[in-house]
């Protein structure tokens, strides 16, 4: 991506609108097979405006998966309230649309019938959905593997398929769970570029997951970093103001980014650190 290239982006207005996403006094538990109550958050608050692109990182096993399982509807939270433009959340989560490290595309359909099929299930006819398929896959620089099977696809390209999958249904919100933890380290680049790209033009928010300090930084409008479970809270919330467009390989030698970086990883080694002392405890 160019840094001369212009784009106009939605700047979030952040004191005038409902926020997309709000998690008021969230608490999640759950219950053990021994029967004893396992608190994963607790009493959590947190915003996510419009067109806000915002990560969550946190030592593992923290709770970062469970706080977007309950901003997608996959969990109810035990106390507290999840809302979705100011009403709250029952159920699935109807304006979200979830990239996981794991695949999502089914093996037995092409790229095209795996990106088309949430226009489908939406009713759209075959050929309009097919239409708009191909340009996302073009998009994300598949053209020419629209009747390829995800088997004859490198990890990277079942990647973009995934993608495309979600951002053809246009979704207000997109919630990314280690989305590119298992791609080698230059894919990586060109997919968290891609996925900026993409971003840029549309107004989603975006909640993303990641082990990954630096790339939380390089990707984020906001970097949240949760506490050492149980019970983990949020412990601090960074606003990220560099430059955009970025290019994440280049913005990591900016030197706002290195302070920044530092300054968030004496938040995040801490907890890392109790989280490590917790596990050899057990
Ligand atoms: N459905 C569930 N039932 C019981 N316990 C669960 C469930 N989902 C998550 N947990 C527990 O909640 C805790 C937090 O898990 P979660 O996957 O949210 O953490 P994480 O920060 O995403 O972890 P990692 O960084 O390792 O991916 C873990 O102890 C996990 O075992």
């Amino acid at each position: 991506m160019s840094s001369s290239r212009e784009f106009v982006r939605y700047e979030p207005a952040r004191t005038v609108q409902t926020p997309v996403i709000e998690l008021i006094g969230v608490t999640k538990e759950f219950v053990k097979p021994t029967g004893e109550i396992h608190t994963v958050l607790s009493n959590i608050h947190l915003k996510v405006e419009k067109g806000e692109f915002v990560s969550i990182v946190g030592p593992t096993g923290c709770g970062k998966s469970t706080t977007l399982n309950l901003i997608a509807g996959f969990e109810p939270p035990s106390e507290g309230k999840v809302q979705i433009h100011g009403e709250p959340l029952q159920g699935i989560n109807p304006r979200a649309a979830c990239v996981f490290q794991t695949e999502n595309a089914f093996p037995w359909k092409t790229v095209i019938d795996n990106v088309s099929l949430g226009l489908r299930l939406r009713g759209e006819n075959k050929g309009d959905a097919y239409e708009k398929a191909r340009t996302w896959i073009q998009r994300v620089g598949l053209k020419g593997f629209e009747n390829h099977y995800p088997h004859q696809l490198s990890g990277g390209m079942r990647k973009r398929v995934a993608l495309a999958q979600c951002l053809i249904v246009q979704p207000e919100i997109l919630l990314m769970d280690e989305s590119f933890s298992a791609l080698d380290v230059h894919t990586r680049a060109l997919m968290e570029n891609e996925l900026l790209t993409i971003w840029e033009e549309t107004s989603s928010s975006v909640v993303f997951i990641t082990h990954d300090l630096e790339e939380a930084i390089a990707l984020s409008d906001r970097v949240i970093v949760l506490t050492a479970g149980p019970g983990a809270t949020i412990k601090g919330d960074y606003p990220i103001h560099l430059p955009r467009p970025r290019n994440v390989s280049e913005i990591r030698f900016d030197p706002e980014f290195m302070k920044l970086h530092e300054q968030i990883w004496n938040d995040l080694r801490d907890e890392v650190m109790i989280s490590y002392a917790n596990a050899n405890r057990t």
